[in-house]
């Protein structure tokens, strides 16, 4: 469905145009373009984004200089209009947008260090969350979010019984502890696991797979993002769980054993697709 009008905001965090995380962004960009979605992009290694929390990002006066406190000060800045402009830049196109897509690779189970800087100086007390106004009624209530990662290791791996354990536990932080207590509306994350051990016609079908699924992505229903849904997989049929880049067959992961750390996978860990199985409706 083409959704003339709505604004995405794609915060990019990679260094380099030609990866797999750089086409995801592109293609990304171009599909939501054609549907005449406004698309602004903060690629953050280009931007060489700030991530460091520091009293540099509150021009003027401290309220309180003997005992700097970021959270205390960088609400009072918000409040006043004395946030650094980088931060007040960030927030004008987070405020404008309908629909925020994360697009970064998985480091150390979380997002790369520049993406989470943006998370601790951009969402902001008083503009993201303001307790009680967080979660359902976090500040920014009527926009959705949607976090696209690549992985290392392998569906196989972060399933249940899986080396890594199951993909969910892993979002649980960045959907729950981040997004929604900013009041996002989480849509299911797209993940492309190990695309560095996949053939080229693989990963070609993870672009082609995002391309059609942002085709349709203003009809989809936010997930029910309560801990239920990370850590007692007993969600309804129908409800929508992360959306591999692509699906892998039981026994194609065990003959490749894929993913960064050769072997584990096919330790005959865990039901590939268990947890992190097909979308539901
Ligand atoms: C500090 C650090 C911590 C990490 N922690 C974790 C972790 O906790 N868990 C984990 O699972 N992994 C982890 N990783 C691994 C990391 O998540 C992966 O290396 C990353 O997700 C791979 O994505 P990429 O875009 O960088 O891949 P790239 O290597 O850039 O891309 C893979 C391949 O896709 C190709 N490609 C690009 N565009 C196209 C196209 N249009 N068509 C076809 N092919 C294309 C590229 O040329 C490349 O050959 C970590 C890595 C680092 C550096
Ligand atoms: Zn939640």
């Amino acid at each position: 469905m083409a959704a003339p009008g709505r604004k995405v905001l794609i915060v990019y965090a990679h260094q380099e145009p030609k990866s797999l995380n750089g086409s995801l962004k592109n293609i990304a960009v171009e599909e939501l373009s054609k549907q005449s979605c406004s698309v602004t992009v903060s690629d953050l290694y280009s931007m060489e984004f700030e991530p460091r929390a520091t009293r540099n990002d509150i021009v003027g006066c401290l309220h309180n200089s003997e005992q700097f406190n970021y959270g205390a000060e960088s609400w009072e800045a918000y409040r006043k209009g004395c946030l650094t402009t980088d931060i007040v830049e960030e927030q004008k196109k987070v405020q404008e947008a309908d629909l925020v897509i994360f697009q970064f690779p998985l480091y150390w189970f979380s997002m790369p260090a520049i993406m989470k800087g943006w998370m601790d100086r951009v969402l902001t007390q008083g503009f993201a969350h303001n307790f009680p106004d967080c979660f359902d009624a976090g500040l920014l209530k009527n926009k959705l979010a949607l976090l696209s990662f690549t992985t290392g290791g392998n569906e196989e791996m972060y399933s249940k019984g899986g080396i890594s354990g199951d993909i969910h536990y892993v979002l649980w932080p960045m959907q729950h502890g981040i997004l929604h207590f900013c009041g996002f509306k989480v849509l299911a994350p797209q993940i492309c696991f190990s695309p560095e051990y996949e053939t080229e016609e693989k990963r070609k079908e993870m672009l082609t797979t995002w391309a059609q699924r942002l085709k349709t992505i203003w009809e989809e229903k936010p997930i029910n993002c309560t801990p239920e849904w990370y850590f007692s997989r007993t969600s309804p049929r129908g409800e929508p769980g992360p959306v591999p880049g692509r699906l892998l067959p039981a026994a194609r992961l065990a003959e490749t054993g894929g993913g960064g750390t050769a072997g584990l996978a096919s330790a005959g860990l865990g039901s590939p697709g268990a947890g992190a199985g097909t979308r539901g409706s």
